[in-house]
């Protein structure tokens, strides 16, 4: 059985790095893993690992935009085109590999996952080529620290989970950055956000971070986006898809955890025993609750 699990999120989440880590995780455990590169300006310094497949072999965006005159978005629009019309190239790619694990490191631009084709189509042949996949997708930590950026976070992360229908993990990316002062009694970060049971509201979000009181409203004088505050309340409350799971890269527990659901949400290894995804109640954030 192949598997693939892909890497996305808007840009600077930490998908390459914890792309890395996670292919180190892996072979730390003799698990066969590779690299599959799917962003067409990654430059090559970027990564700890060699891709064994690289879109760049196939189209590369230096060229796309040198030859043909594209800028860097409509550029990567045309590489992505250019994928999905030649996927013989990535089946046969892909055919060298049997029985591992393949982690695609996706581009950061969020159009690609919320309306474009591209990955819903890229994922049909994948299933087509009977490989079992699964996507993560990364926001980091310092959304948290604004509301409205991180209730924009949840809904990319929900549209692009309706876009893609397969099993999906959000992940709560750069943790070590508010781990550090999730103790500090005064609260550590800007809006004493940091502590921990307001960072687990945020893990699982709680739509009331949205909802304004009276005097927030007062400074806030048009109606409109109060209702539209209001219809996303209710939104996630009628639909709460997205939850978080926290990534901290310095705790490898932390890593461990997220691996260890990312398995069980494809029955990795399904032959063998199957095994229950670690509880995130031995976790860091959801003991406060
Ligand atoms: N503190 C901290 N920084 C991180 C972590 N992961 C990534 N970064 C930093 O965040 C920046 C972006 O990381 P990348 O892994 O390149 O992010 P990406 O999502 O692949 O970015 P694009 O491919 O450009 O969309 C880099 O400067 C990293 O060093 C983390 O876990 N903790
Ligand atoms: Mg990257």
């Amino acid at each position: 059985m192949r598997y693939a699990v892909l890497v996305t999120g808007p840009a600077g989440a930490g998908k390459s790095t914890f792309t890395a880590s996670f292919l180190t995780h892996l072979n730390a455990s003799k698990r066969t893993a590779h690299l599959v590169n799917l962003d067409p300006a990654a430059a090559p310094s970027s990564f700890e690992y060699d891709p064994v497949i690289d879109i760049k072999d196939l189209v590369s965006l230096d060229d796309v935009m040198g030859e043909l005159g594209y800028g860097p978005n409509g550029g990567l629009v045309y590489c992505f085109e250019y994928l999905l019309q030649n996927m013989d190239w990535l089946e046969e790619e892909l055919g060298a590999y049997e029985d591992d694990y393949l982690i695609f490191d996706c581009p950061g631009q969020i159009e690609l996952y919320t309306h474009h084709p591209f990955l819903p189509t890229l994922v049909q042949n994948l299933q087509r080529l009977g490989i079992r996949t699964c996507a993560t997708y990364l926001i980091e930590s310092q959304f948290m620290e604004d509301r409205y950026k991180f209730f924009s976070g949840v809904l990319s992360a929900m549209s692009a989970m309706v876009n893609l229908e397969i099993p999906w993990i959000n992940i709560m990316s750069k943790m070590d950055l508010v781990t550090a002062n999730a103790d500090d009694p005064s609260g550590g970060g800007r809006n004493g956000l940091r502590r921990r049971k307001d960072i687990a509201r945020y893990l699982d979000p709680d739509p009331l971070l949205l909802a304004t009181t009276p005097a927030q409203r007062a400074n806030v004088p048009n109606e409109r986006y109060h209702a539209l505050s209001q219809a996303i309340v209710h939104l996630i409350e009628d639909h709460p898809l997205v939850s978080f799971l926290p990534l901290d890269l310095t705790n490898p527990d932390s890593l461990e955890t997220v691996i260890s659901h990312i398995d069980y949400t494809m029955q990795y290894g399904e032959d063998e025993e199957p095994k229950e995804p670690r509880d995130l109640d031995e976790g860091d954030f959801q003991d406060l609750e």
